[in-house]
This record gives C-alpha cells, structure tokens and sequence, in this order.
C-alpha cells in the first residue's frame, strides 16, 4: 500500500495511521461517504504531497517538534529540526503562555493567524480549549480592528479575491484552489463589516474568522471551508489613498456590473462544488444582502449570517430571557435601535415564533415588534419612502424622531440595539427602560465592542442591577452592589457553526426559515439554572461544540422533515452523528 502510494504522488506521500481510522480510499475518496465531514473513519491512512522540508511547511500536516524519532526518520526530517520531541499539549501550553504575554489585541491576532498558516491543528487544538479566552481574539472585536488594517499586517492569502479582474474566469479562480471537496463558503464583498463600515477587500479578515469558527466550534474540517471575497471596489476614501490597501483601487461597482460579477461566481460554486455547497452571506450591505438571499435561496445552498444566524441566535435569548423577565413571547413587546438586516432579521423571526406559539397571523404579531432607523421611528406615513424590507414593520403611529422618544411612545418591555452606533443606549433610555419594567431586556448587538450600543457596566448601573442584558461583542463580569453579572454575548456564533454542521451531515439543499427556529430552540434549552442565577441568557462558549451537536442534530432532523435532505439513509441517532463528524485537532500519526 505505501509503496503503491508513493508511487502515486512520486514519492513524497505522507501515510497516516490515525487509530480512529480504518479502511478505504485517499483522503478525497472520504468525505460525504462514512461521514459526511471528517477525514477518518472510512480510510486507514490519509497522505499528503509532502515530506522532508515542504512537510515542515505544510499547514495541514506540520506537528513541528511533535514529530517522533520514527516520523522524522521515515519522513526526511532528520536535522531540520532540533532533537527535542514535545507532546502537543506542551506546544500549546507554550503557544498560550507566549499569547498571554502580548498586551495588544492585535499582536495576538498576528499571533494565532502565524500559527493557523504553520500549523492547523495546533491552532484548532488552541482555539477549542481555549474558546472564551481566543474568541475575542480571531472574532470580534479583534478581527474588525484587524480587517481595518488588513493591508499592514497582510502576510499570506487565507482565502480565494475574486475581483472585477476575474469577470469571465470565475470558475478557473475557483479550481486554482487547493482543496477540492469543499462543503462550506463564507463569502463578503465587504461592503459593511461588522460595525465599521466599508472596508472593500480588506473584509477578507471575516469570511478567515467566521470559517475559523465553522471548524472549531463546529467541527467542518478546515480544507471544506473556503473564504472569499468580492472585490469590486470600495467607497472607503480612506482606504482608496492607503498605499497599503490590498484591493482593487476604484470606487464599488453597482448594478449589472455588480449582479453579474455575484451571478458568475454563484453560477461557478455549483458548478465546481455540487449543489450542496453551503454559501453563508457575510457582512454585505442590506441594499445587496436581502436582494442576493432571495435571488439565490431558491437555487442554491444559502445563508445569510447577518439576517438569518442573528434572528436564531436573538431569538434564543429572548427565550431563555423569559425564564427571568416572566411571560410568554407574545406578552412582550420589543424596541429595535436598528431596522437593516439584523433588526428586520430578528424582528421577523421573532414574530414568526409568537405567530406559531398563538397561531395569531405573522401580519399581527408583527404589531408587537417596532423599529427606529437614522430617521426615527418606523410607522405608516413613512411607508412611501421605506426601503421594502422595512415596509412589513411600518405601524399606525404619529411620527417619532428619536429612540427615547420612541421608548416613551412604545413602552417595550425589551430593547435591542442593532445599529452599528456606539453608545446610543444612553442613562436616560436605560433608566426610562427600567422606569417602564421590573427587569428590562437589553440587548447591544452591534459590533464590535466600539459599536455597542452600549456598555455592560453601563446597563448594570444605569438599571440599578435590573436589565437583563447581552452583547454582541464579549464583556467580562460586571459586580454591581455585591452581585456578580455575567453578561451573555448574543452573537450569531453560537448558531452558524452548528447550523452549517447540520446542513452539511444531512446534505440538505435548501435553508428554510423552520430550521431557525430550531436550531434557536436547541440554543435556548442549553442555558442552566447556573446561568440563569448569574443573569446569562446564554451557555458559556465552552459547551460550544456539545451546543453546535444539538444545533446540527435538529437543523438535520429538520431538513429530513421537509424533504430537503439528500443524504439517505437518515442517521438514527443525530446527535451521535453530528459528533462522530467533527474535525479533530489532535495530531494523527505518520508512518
Ligand atoms: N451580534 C450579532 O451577532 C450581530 C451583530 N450585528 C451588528 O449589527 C449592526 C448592524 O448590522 P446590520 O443590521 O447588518 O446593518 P444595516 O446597515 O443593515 O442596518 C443598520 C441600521 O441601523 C440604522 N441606524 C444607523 N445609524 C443609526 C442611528 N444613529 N440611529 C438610529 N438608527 C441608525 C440604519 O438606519 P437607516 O436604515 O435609516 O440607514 C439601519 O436601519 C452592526 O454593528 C453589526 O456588527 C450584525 C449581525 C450579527
Ligand atoms: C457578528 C456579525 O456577523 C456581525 O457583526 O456582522
Ligand atoms: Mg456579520
């Protein structure tokens, strides 16, 4: 079998007798049969094109001094490296004691992106068992600062820049991409990254984080996960006179030029991939984000992160919420700071959950749910004028100009911040909410923490210890008067990884509505009374991979349900599944 495999790759294969594995084909042979994510189960090794010096300089395969005396002598590594062999937790206890040391987000960033192009799976094993502490790290806040200055701290492409260059090449940029069994995308043209605005190309740094995420805390195996970026210009003066911007210098095309370029690339993925390619929409401006879901939800594998992954992730915590707050959902009524593509997101799927709870009409319960935009309250005299996702929350009301006035009029009994403005819950809005309320709902999407709407301290104090409150930006504990607050960070994290996972072992080949609401479901049922004492709406990130099992396992049983499941025959146990998919970051062996 080696000999033949060397023969096959000329000589330079790599065998790996992982003990999980068994018997079969090449690594391409595998994925979609046995399992439909991980490399193991049905083949008893997996080789790979290097050895010797290129071996050291393969992400996917280097173990660096975890090499043994038997791999180093098999695989020409003798004298490229120091006699010493370390286990892989000691790597990662010296990767971590070096993280620890650097003062600066960025530097730490920097830190794990040099480790993620050295070595894969000490990166995954870093990021998994140390998920509260590295989130902040390759996720928000840091990963906005770093896509600001993206072109400074460029070192290696970490995704695939199809630009206005490649119009007609779509399909030859995509198979100039290593791998080739690829199951999840996460594309942005980086029109509106997080918070911060238009940051053209430089938005790479997203689709790099988010699909950071797919794998560690939903276990798709890094080389399924492809990022890309759009480039068709940026309307960022700043970035357009940066002589380190790293993407096309030119203001954004739009229109046809812009319909095309994203219709040729969507046109390509199935064609290159299959149909059961996940495409998640990151961080596109809403003027093209609603347009693209709708255009492409009926044609292809899609999700958009910002409208729908926000809604399932809001919509958990205002479940898990009422354990605290008291009352059904449709007792309550809800504030948005924010009417694009979270605030309408969530504000629907919201009153899609209290219209089958009641089974009072979606056009009804839709009345529970108000939104503020730039230019104040959304009622009926605007409607004319209101971009059309908006219209369906254009209520009977007078004009109201601003969010105070708004909570004065409306007397929610939840507020959430979707906006991307910073500190725009201001002491009065805060206390006025807590006037109205025992325990006021308070949620600060926006990211990253620049952006929150507002601070956790903020919320604690101003509400005398009463608000119930989550951030989309990570907030450390809060002591008010004697009580510890722990804040939970309401972020489409927690429903992405899991929710693509579920997709991906069922095949399934659409993305329906009904999935979000139970992959919302199988969040909520995962915060503990433990939890729920310190006034978290969320399980801690350390559950995640257990959390992104159940998510998968009933996103799964969904699209078994609605028929949009193509691999058969159905896994008896999904949980179980979900589980025996996930990508492993402990090293394997070479022989
Ligand atoms: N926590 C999480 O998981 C997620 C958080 N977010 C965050 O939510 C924020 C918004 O994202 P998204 O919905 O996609 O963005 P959009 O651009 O689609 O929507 C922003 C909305 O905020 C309104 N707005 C802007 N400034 C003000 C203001 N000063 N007063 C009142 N309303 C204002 C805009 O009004 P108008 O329409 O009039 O321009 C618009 O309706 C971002 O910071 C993003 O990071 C997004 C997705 C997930
Ligand atoms: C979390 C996220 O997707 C955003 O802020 O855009
Ligand atoms: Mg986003």
């Amino acid at each position: 079998m080696e000999s033949t495999m060397k023969e096959m790759r000329g000589g330079e294969s790599v065998l790996d007798l992982s003990p999980r594995a068994t018997v079969g084909g090449g690594v391409e042979d595998v994925y979609g049969e046995d399992c439909a994510t991980e490399d193991q189960l049905v083949t008893p090794w997996t080789y790979s094109v290097a050895s010797g010096y290129s071996l050291l300089r393969d992400p996917h395969h280097n173990k660096g001094l975890a090499f043994t005396e038997t791999e180093r002598d098999s695989h020409y590594l003798r004298g490229l490296l120091p006699p010493a062999v370390v286990t892989q937790q000691l790597q990662e206890k010296k990767m971590m004691d070096n993280i620890r040391k650097y003062q600066v987000p960025l530097q730490k960033y920097m830190a794990m992106m040099e480790l993620q192009e050295r070595n894969e799976r000490l990166f995954y094993k870093l990021l998994i068992d140390n998920v509260e502490e590295l989130l902040p790290v390759v996720y928000t806040p840091t990963v906005g600062e770093a896509c600001q200055k993206y072109g400074s701290i460029f070192r290696r492409p970490q995704g695939l820049y199809i630009s206005l260059k490649e119009k007609g090449k779509v399909l030859d940029v995509l198979k100039n991409w290593p791998e080739r069994s690829i199951q999840v995308i996460v594309v942005t043209d980086g029109e509106r990254i997080l918070g911060l605005g238009d940051l053209g190309c430089q938005g790479m740094g997203i689709p790099v984080g988010k699909l950071s995420l797919y794998t560690a805390l939903g276990g798709v195996r890094p080389s399924a996960c492809l990022p890309v970026t759009i480039d068709v210009g940026t309307n960022n003066e700043e970035l357009l006179k940066d002589e380190f911007y790293i993407g096309l210098r030119q203001r954004r095309a739009t229109g046809q030029e812009y319909a095309d370029l994203l219709h040729e690339f969507m046109s390509a993925v199935k064609q290159n991939y299959g149909e059961k390619v996940l495409i998640q929409f990151e961080d596109f401006a809403n003027h093209n984000a609603f347009t693209l879901l709708a255009k492409y939800g009926t044609t292809h594998l899609v999700f958009n992160d910002d409208i729908q992954g926000t809604a399932s992730v809001v919509l958990a915590g205002v479940v898990a919420a009422l354990k605290l707050i008291g009352g059904t959902l449709a007792d309550h009524k809800f504030l948005f700071l924010g009417a694009g593509e979270a605030g309408t997101g969530i504000a629907e799927l919201i009153a899609l959950e209290m219209s089958k709870q009641t089974k009072i009409p979606l056009e009804e319960t839709r009345k529970k749910i108000w939104l503020v935009d730039s230019k104040g309250l959304i009622v009926n005299s605007r409607k004319d004028s209101l971009q059309h996702f908006k219209k369906p929350w254009a209520h009977d009301h007078e004009p109201v100009k601003d969010l105070l006035g708004a909570v004065k009029a409306i007397k929610p009994t939840a507020l959430i911040g979707s906006s991307g403005v910073g500190r725009t819950f201001t002491k009065e809005i805060i206390e006025t909410m807590t006037s109205l309320n025992e325990k006021p709902l308070i949620m600060a999407l926006s990211n990253p923490t620049s952006q929150s709407e507002c601070t956790a301290e903020e919320a604690y104090t101003w509400s005398q210890g009463r608000a119930i409150f989550a951030s989309g930006s990570p907030f450390d504990p809060f002591e008010y008067k004697g009580k510890v607050f722990v804040p939970g960070q309401a972020n489409n994290a927690y429903i992405f990884p899991g929710f693509g996972l579920g997709l991906v072992i069922s095949g399934a080949i659409r993305v329906h509505d009904d999935m979000l609401l139970v992959a919302s479901e199988a969040l909520a049922k995962q915060v503990s009374e433990e939890n729920y004492v310190k006034g978290l709406i969320y399980p801690p990130f350390t559950n995640i991979r257990k959390i992104s099992a159940n998510i998968a396992a009933n996103v799964a049983a969904k699209a078994y349900e609605l028929g949009v499941a193509t691999r058969l025959p159905r896994p008896a146990n999904l949980v179980k599944y979900a589980e025996s998919c996930m990508y492993s970051p402990v090293y394997r062996s070479y022989r």
